[in-house]
């Protein structure tokens, strides 16, 4: 048997803000710093020692990582970053308020825009300087690779191939594996791992801050999985993650 721990960032500004988010690079909040060392106290607690970290390019996600990994006192670990691991490019709607968004294209549109499988949100030109290609950070990297926008598909047609030939070679040799990521790139891991149908990935919202233990077998496919902390506040922020895309109130 094998064990993962998956856990998406830390609160953001612009998850405070309710923003779009994407590819730009947001720092943590207070509450998201604070998310990331309960989170790191809660792995201590329950004696996980890792040996290898997995993390995006973004640096709510790198931030929440480091804060954990200094509560664990594993600060030494080896931590591979890596673009496919960043959250789902939300096209030319990064930035926006999502309720102001919803106000303005009714609630369904936006729905359709956070949660349908393979409708992605409105693209990027190449000419904006939102586009990655035109990013230092991503210079190395084939233009062609660089999203204009992503739908859940597309997200996961990057995280898929890149758990499969980069993380799971390291699962097998036995090295017990943190990944901190996003939202939506943790969505796409998730449907791959648990196969949740296109129809039903619309349900399913990631809290903030808190470990996803996964327990896997041989074949990589879910023993078990379950959050630490308490369960009760999980549900509720996995309710308030559902609703953030709703005009009103
Ligand atoms: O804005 C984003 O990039 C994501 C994650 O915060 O939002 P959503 O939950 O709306 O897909």
């Amino acid at each position: 048997m094998y064990k993962i721990v998956l856990m998406r960032h830390g609160e953001s500004q612009w998850n405070l803000e309710n923003r779009f988010t994407g590819w730009v690079d947001v720092d943590l909040t207070e509450k998201g710093r604070k998310e990331a060392a309960l989170a790191g106290q809660l792995l201590k607690k329950q004696g996980f020692v890792f040996d290898l970290c997995y993390t995006s390019v973004l640096k709510r996600a790198i931030r929440t990582l480091c804060i954990a990994l200094d509560e664990l006192d594993q600060l030494y670990l080896p931590v591979i970053k890596d673009w496919r691991l960043n959250e789902r490019h939300y096209g030319a709607l990064q930035g926006l308020n999502k309720k102001e968004t919803a106000e303005k294209f009714g609630n369904e549109q936006v729905m359709i825009w956070r949660r349908s499988y393979d409708v992605p949100p409105p693209a990027l030109s190449k000419e904006s300087p939102m586009w990655p290609a035109n990013q230092s950070r991503y210079r190395l990297e084939d233009p062609e690779l660089m999203p204009l926008t992503e739908c859940l598909k597309d997200t996961v047609k990057r995280v898929v191939p890149y758990w499969e030939n980069e993380i799971v070679p390291k699962i097998r040799e036995g090295k017990q594996i943190l990944i901190t990521a996003h939202g939506n790139s943790l969505r796409a891991l998730i449907k791959h791992l648990d196969n949740i149908s296109d129809a039903d990935i619309v349900g399913l919202n990631i809290p903030t801050g808190t470990p996803l233990v996964y327990e896997l077998d041989e074949n990589m496919k879910p023993i078990k999985s379950y959050y630490l902390g308490d369960q009760e506040a999980i549900k509720n922020a996995m309710a308030a993650v559902a609703a953030q895309g709703k005009a009103g109130k």
